[in-house]
């Protein structure tokens, strides 16, 4: 399978905190990498370091696409926050959605930022809404919708600008155990089912079991890998 990411010897201290210390990921198109492991351990900061959100101090972050490799960790700001547009989505587990927006205009905001025009960022975001199931709640604004539903507006969001990699953090963190798990069904099929990588920390077993590999960290670094490799199993069913 295709490698997309490959973070290389990752290192971040805040002051007297290392919480990176020589970390190596490798994530390919189309699979799912779940992190685990205690608080404080690092996933966030190895997620963001990855996604381009924070600069390691050391360490490279190689992205494979449309034909070249950049190094994200070396981008200026501006190219940064580009790739974040278009290569990347996100999903939180709370604080991204605009609550003086209706669901729908929160699909259709990275569409905006991106230049579609208006109404085709409106249409692209009822068909989203649609295939996540809330299709009939596009005009609720998200303060009116269940911590699922919102966590379904927040992964359509997340597919809008057609990125490669789908980046999660503890997506299912607030929700009960059956809502947490149609949550994960749907961000699994709405990202690795059309393509898509990706990369989801969290607390939960359940979640990371649904995952085709699952990383365990501790204390800055990487200290288990668990689960079938995509490849290999891709390797087995063919
Ligand atoms: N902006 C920051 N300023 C100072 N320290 C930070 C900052 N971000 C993270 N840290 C510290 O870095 C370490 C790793 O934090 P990180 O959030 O990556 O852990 P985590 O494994 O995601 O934890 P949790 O499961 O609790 O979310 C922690 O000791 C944390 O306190």
């Amino acid at each position: 399978m295709q490698t997309l990411i490959e973070a290389r010897s990752l290192f971040k201290d805040f002051g007297p905190t290392r919480a990176l210390r020589g970390v190596d990921l490798t994530v390919s198109a189309g699979e799912s990498v779940a992190i685990m492991g205690p608080s404080g351990s690092g996933k966030t900061t190895l997620l963001h370091s990855v996604a381009g959100i924070e600069t390691p101090d050391a360490g490279q972050v190689l992205l494979h696409r449309l034909g070249t490799t950049v190094d994200v960790a070396a981008l200026s700001d501006r190219r940064r926050s580009e790739l974040r547009r278009t290569a990347f989505g996100f999903v939180f587990q709370q604080g991204l959605l605009l609550p003086e927006l209706t669901a729908a205009e929160n699909v259709a905001l990275p569409l905006l930022l991106l230049g579609t025009a208006r109404a085709d960022a409106e249409f692209e975001a009822a068909r989203l809404l649609d295939l996540l199931g809330i299709g009939d709640k596009a005009q609720s604004r998200i303060g009116e919708l269940s911590g699922g539903q919102q966590q379904r507006v927040a992964i359509a969001r997340a597919q809008a600008a057609q990125p490669e990699v789908v980046f999660a953090d503890e997506p299912t963190g607030a929700l009960d155990s059956v809502t947490s798990a149609e949550v994960m069904a749907a961000l699994l099929a709405s990202t690795v089912g059309s393509g898509r990588a990706l990369v989801v920390v969290t607390h939960d077993a359940g979640v990371a079991a649904r995952c085709d590999r699952t990383l365990h960290m501790a204390d800055g670094m990487m200290v288990e890998s668990t689960g079938v490799e995509a490849a290999a199993r891709a390797g087995e069913t063919s």
